[in-house]
């Protein structure tokens, strides 16, 4: 890294902290008063008219001592409260303040009363803090300020800053109006809005560089910072209007996220994957290999349901991108609505319904059974069609099942040996095999005269499973008596009109997909999924990555993490190896997963080493990504 001779001009309130200073002052002192939210509202009118240029700053500063009514004695409290308020990044960054402590300074037009001591344990030393000082009468209340100190007055920061005559490169880091004009005066050669508290449109037009936290701005000067690379930076594309609580993890933790509430083309995708390093969906985007070679800075896939077919999972591997899904956090929602269907079909609920809807009494008990005693015939035995097995248990089914893996029957769940013995004995049928490719037309017309006459099927697994016009044969001819269907062949990609031939057939339940569309399920999908984007690009853990070796890391302290991942060809390892000797480096810890294509090691190392060895590291052949985590 390279030190160059600058000057760093950091700004306080809601700079080095999260909040503007004399507003924690006004909450503290304004405690118990009738009238306290009104004056507290209206000082921070005041602070925002002071900070955006609107009224002179000595106009805001006189109004709002008045209003705070404050003590000596409050300033200890205040101190102690702005301790647990520091920005962010700036507490993670100490390193730097450590390091170039010689070369930073804070202007600010608040008060060096609480400003020094917090600044303080930033190696910064009250000789190089610029700010007001308080007026306090004999009782020891604050009366007012030092008038005669230039940053008492409007555009006083451009004053202070040219008095002290900085040599070098001046760059000032701050939030508001005047810190900005410090650049605009051209005293200051760069000003970096700090957008990490607040926002203000104003200091961001006045840029030369907006920065959302202190990573970003020690990563566009190369200066030693906490984090390798800045989350800001890591680009999130959530299709398919996945869950908000999503966009609020990921947002919190620092990614910067778009969300877009419906599915994309193949077309659209490719345009707007470029730049993009996580790419979030449902079950309609479809990720392609075109998709994937458009993809120039993609680490991870996350699939916020359960299916994962409509991702090349092979592809994304061969180019390094991890795929995670949602493997339960909807499977309930799945059940129950299985569970819901089966009765509404056993007791011809929907004609009764529609019937009524259409102005017709018709009270009768022709075609309306209890689900009691009654056989359910679950196909796929997997994490729903067993939780599916034990809730139709419940409520008095017997259930039969069929799964091509050897599964263990919960309760009193029979296996069948064939897919016939099912069909042959089952009253309702209801499918939950998986998304694999190999199930298309899995329920034909030859399994559908398997099946007893008057059964019901019901698929809320893929919509290629089923061939559709076999089944509307089936219906139209009443060998089923009815059917419940979430997932079709075609789906839209948004909600809008579509068209089935199952569409006005009697006792049939149409869906619009969305066995998995519960608030609660989103929501557990919303947590899941984010959390497991966030372990790998964050520590490089891949638990419960469908497409990858899993792995789950110790916790990285105080070391440098390299992700290493390569085609798994004989040798590979030890080129790995070599290349570390070569370059001396302490290791701490080294971890491998690997499966028959692709091998992904990790090597925990002292902070202090030959950058080069990244550049060797890279180079070996084979090598599909490499990331270093810090
Ligand atoms: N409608 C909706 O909104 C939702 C649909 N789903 C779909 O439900 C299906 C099941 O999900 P999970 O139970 O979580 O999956 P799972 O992977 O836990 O279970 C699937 C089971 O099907 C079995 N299987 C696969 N092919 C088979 C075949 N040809 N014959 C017999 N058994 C076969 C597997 O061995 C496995 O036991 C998936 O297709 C998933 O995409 C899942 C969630 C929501
Ligand atoms: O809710 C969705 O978008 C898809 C649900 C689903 O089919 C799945 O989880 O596999």
């Amino acid at each position: 890294m390279t030190e160059v001779a600058r000057k760093y001009v950091f700004d306080f309130d809601s700079t080095l902290t999260r909040v503007e200073a004399l507003d924690v002052l006004a909450e503290m002192t304004l405690q118990g008063k009738p009238n306290r939210e009104e004056i507290i509202g209206e000082i921070q009118r005041i602070t925002n008219l002071g900070i955006d240029g609107d009224i002179s700053f000595t106009e805001s500063l006189e109004q709002r001592i008045k209003l705070l009514e404050a003590h000596k004695d409050d300033l200890d409290g205040l101190v102690e409260e702005l301790r647990h308020k520091i920005s962010k990044s700036i507490e993670s960054n100490k390193e730097f303040f450590e390091k170039f402590s010689d070369d930073i300074y804070v202007i600010s037009c608040g008060f060096k009363e609480f400003i020094d001591p917090i600044v303080k344990e930033y190696n910064i030393p009250s000789e190089r803090v610029f700010a007001n000082t308080f007026e306090f009468d004999e009782q020891g209340n604050i009366i007012g300020f030092d008038e005669k100190n230039v940053l008492a007055t409007h555009n006083g920061k451009i004053e202070c800053l040219k008095n002290l005559d900085l040599k070098g490169e001046v760059q000032v880091i701050g939030d508001g109006y005047s810190d900005y004009v410090m650049r605009e005066a051209g005293i200051a050669d760069k000003f970096f809005a700090y957008t990490e508290n607040v926002h203000r449109e104003k200091a961001a037009e006045h840029a030369d560089h907006v920065t959302p936290n202190l990573d970003e701005f020690l990563f566009v000067n190369d200066l030693p910072r906490n984090i390798s690379y800045p989350k800001n930076r890591i680009k999130i594309l959530l299709l398919e209007n996945v869950h908000p609580a999503a966009f609020h993890n990921l947002s919190e933790d620092g990614f910067s996220v778009e969300l877009v509430k419906t599915s994309l083309s193949e077309e659209e995708l490719i345009e707007r994957i470029k730049g993009v390093h996580v790419l979030g969906i449902r079950s309609k985007t479809q990720v392609t290999q075109k998709v994937m070679d458009a993809a120039d800075k993609l680490l991870v896939v996350g699939a916020f349901c359960i299916g994962t077919t409509q991702i090349d999972l092979n592809y994304c591997k061969s180019k390094g991108v991890v795929v995670f899904n949602a493997p339960y956090s909807n499977t309930r929602s799945v059940v129950e609505l299985a569970i819901g269907e089966i009765i509404m079909l056993m007791r011809s609920v929907f004609p009764r319904s529609t019937e009524i809807h259409g102005g017709q009494w018709n009270k009768t008990a022709s075609n309306s059974r209890e689900v009691r005693g009654k056989n359910l015939g679950i196909v796929g035995y997997g994490n729903i069609g067993k939780q599916l097995s034990v809730l139709a248990e419940a409520i008095g089914m017997r259930v039969y099942y069929y799964d091509i893996d050897d599964k263990l029957a919960l309760g009193n769940a029979v296996r069948c040996e064939t897919l016939e013995n099912l069909l042959n004995i089952s009253d309702v049928v209801t499918l939950h095999i998986d998304d694999n490719k190999a199930n298309k037309d899995f329920i034909g017309e030859r399994e559908l005269n398997q099946m007893k006459d008057g059964a019901m099927l019901i698929n809320l697994s893929r919509g290629f499973v089923v061939d559709i016009d076999a089944l509307s044969a089936a219906l139209e001819s009443g060998k089923l008596a009815g059917a419940a269907v979430d997932v079709y062949p075609e789906e839209p990609r948004a909600n809008g009109e579509f068209h089935s031939k199952l569409q006005g057939l009697p006792n049939v339940i149409l869906t619009p997909h969305v066995g998995g569309s519960t608030e609660e399920a989103q929501r557990n999908i919303a947590d899941f999924v984010p959390n497991k984007i966030m372990d790998y690009i964050n520590s490089g853990n891949t638990v419960d990555a469908v497409n990858f070796p899993n792995i789950r890391l110790p916790k990285q302290t105080n070391a440098h993490r390299f992700l290493h991942i390569h085609k798994n060809v004989p040798g590979i390892m030890a080129k790995i190896n070599k290349v570390l000797a070569e370059y001396e480096l302490n290791i701490n810890g080294q971890y491998l997963s690997t499966d028959s294509e692709l091998g992904y090691v990790i090597t925990d190392l002292d902070k202090e080493y030959n950058k080069e060895v990244i550049k060797a590291l890279r180079k070996i052949e084979n090598t599909i990504k490499f990331r270093v985590l810090y």
